[in-house]
C-alpha cells in the first residue's frame, strides 16, 4: 500500500513566479522513453482522514493512495519482515504463559534490534494487558503484543504531504548504499502515477555513478533531472529548485550524496544545501528525509540522532527491512527519537515501498494473521 497527503485546492502562498533561469543544457530532457511499468488505473480517492496529523485545513485535502489488494500487500509486508519476525513469531505455540515466554519475548525483541528501552517499555505494556485481559494463551498474547507495538509505533505514522507548497521539495539524506536513489526512483513513480509533476535534483555531485543512477531512474520516469558534473550541491538543489517553480513542478526532489554523520565537513555541506535551497524558496527543503537501512540496527537509531541534530529531520524512510534481522530498531526509534516514518522498504520492487502503517507491521512482526 502507499499512500501521501494531498491537497488539491490552490496554495496557501501566492503562485509560484520564476526567479531564476536555469541553463537548459544543465536539464535532461527525457520525453521519449517508455516507463517501465505499464500505465496504471488512476488511484482511488478517498475522502479526508487525515485528522490523525493535520489538525487545521480550510483547504480541500484528499489522501491519494495507490492500493493494492489488501490481503496480496499485506503477505508482501509480512513476507518482507520474516527476518525480523521469525525470532518472534515462533514464541506463542506453547500451552501457557510464563516467565520463560517474557524471557524469550524480552531476547527475540533485542535480537532483533528493539533496543533495551524500548524491549523494557514493550514487556511492561504486554503484563498490564494480560492482566487485564485475563488473557490465557500465548496465542492471546501475540495479539497483545501487536496492540502494544501497534501503540508505540503509532507516533511514527503520518503520511507525506505534498501540495502546501508548490512545488514541495524533498532533501534525501543518509549514509552511502542506505537506498536513498533507489527510494528517490520509487517514490517518483508513485508521485507519477498519482499525476504529480516531479523534478530531480542529482545533489550527489561527488560520485559520478550516483548521478548517472538518477539520471537512469529519471530516464525509466520520464522525469527531467538536473545534473552537474562535479561542482556544488547546494548549487544544483538551488537550480533545482528554481527550476520547479518555473516549470509548476509539484515535487522537487533533491538526492544527496552519502556521508557518516561523524564526517562533519560533509555534515557541514549538507547545512549548506539546506540553507541555499531556503534561498531559492521560502520554506524550502519543506521536508528532509533520512533513508536509513534496518541492516544497520542499531547503529541506525544512532543515524537518525546524528542526523536530526544537524539538520531537523522531518521524515524517515527505513529500507531493506526484507533482508535484516534487525527491523525492530524502528521500536528504539519511536521510544527514543520518534521522526515519522513515511515509506518503508521490504523488497527491491515499487510496490514493496510502502506507506509505514503501525498497525499492520506490528501485526506483520508477531506473524498475525
Ligand atoms: N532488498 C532491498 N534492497 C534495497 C531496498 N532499497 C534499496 N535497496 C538496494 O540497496 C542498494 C543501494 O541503494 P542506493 O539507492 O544506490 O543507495 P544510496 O543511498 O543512493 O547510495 P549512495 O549513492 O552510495 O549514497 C541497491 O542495490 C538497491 O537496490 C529495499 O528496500 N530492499
Amino acid at each position: 500500500m502507499f499512500r501521501f497527503f494531498k491537497r488539491k485546492s490552490a496554495p496557501e502562498t501566492a503562485a509560484p513566479e520564476a526567479t531564476a533561469e536555469v541553463a537548459p543544457e544543465a536539464i535532461t530532457a527525457l520525453a521519449a522513453l517508455q516507463l517501465d511499468a505499464p500505465a496504471e488505473a488512476a488511484p482511488a480517492v478517498e475522502p479526508a482522514v487525515a485528522a490523525r496529523s493535520e489538525p487545521e485545513t480550510s483547504q480541500a485535502a484528499v489522501l491519494v493512495a495507490e492500493e493494492q489488494p489488501t490481503s496480496g500487500w499485506f503477505s508482501r509486508l509480512r513476507s518482507g519482515l520474516r527476518k525480523t519476525g521469525s525470532g518472534i513469531s515462533g514464541l506463542f505455540g506453547g500451552s501457557k504463559i510464563d516467565e520463560a515466554l517474557y524471557e524469550e519475548l524480552e531476547s527475540a525483541l533485542i535480537m532483533a534490534d528493539a533496543g533495551m528501552p524500548a524491549t523494557t517499555a514493550l514487556l511492561a505494556d504486554l503484563r498490564r494487558r494480560v492482566k487485564s485481559t485475563r488473557a490465557e494463551t500465548p496465542a492471546q498474547v501475540r495479539g497483545l503484543l501487536a496492540d502494544a507495538l501497534a501503540d508505540l509505533l503509532s507516533p511514527l505514522q503520518k503520511p507525506l504531504d505534498i501540495g502546501r507548497q508548490n512545488p514541495t521539495v524533498l532533501m534525501m539524506v543518509g549514509v552511502n548504499g542506505a537506498g536513498k536513489t533507489t527510494t528517490i526512483g520509487k517514490l517518483t513513480q508513485h508521485l507519477l502515477r498519482a499525476d504529480e509533476k516531479v523534478l530531480l535534483a542529482a545533489g550527489d555531485t561527488f560520485r559520478a555513478a550516483a548521478r548517472e543512477q538518477l539520471v537512469a531512474w529519471g530516464q525509466r520516469n520520464q522525469v527531467q533531472v538536473i545534473s552537474q558534473d562535479g561542482g556544488d550541491p547546494a548549487a544544483v538543489a538551488f537550480d533545482a529548485v528554481s527550476a520547479g517553480k518555473a516549470r509548476e513542478i509539484d515535487v522537487v526532489i533533491v538526492d544527496t550524496a552519502g556521508r557518516l554523520p561523524t564526517q562533519l565537513h560533509l555534515m557541514e555541506e549538507l547545512k549548506k544545501v539546506k540553507r541555499v535551497t531556503a534561498k531559492a524558496m521560502d520554506g524550502a527543503p519543506h521536508e528532509i528525509l533520512l533513508v536509513i537501512d534496518a541492516n544497520n540496527g542499531q547503529n541506525a537509531l544512532a543515524q537518525v540522532r546524528a542526523f536530526d541534530d544537524a539538520l531537523g529531520l522531518t521524515g524517515l524512510v527505513i529500507t531493506k527491512l526484507d533482508g535484516s534481522a534487525k527491523g525492530g530498531v524502528i521500536a528504539a526509534i519511536a521510544r527514543e527519537r520518534p521522526v515519522p516514518v513515511y515509506f518503508i522498504g521490504v523488497g527491491e520492487s515499487l510496490d514493496d515501498l510502502q506507506t509505514f502503517d503501525a498497525k499492520a507491521f506490528a501485526r506483520a512482526l508477531v506473524g498475525e494473521a
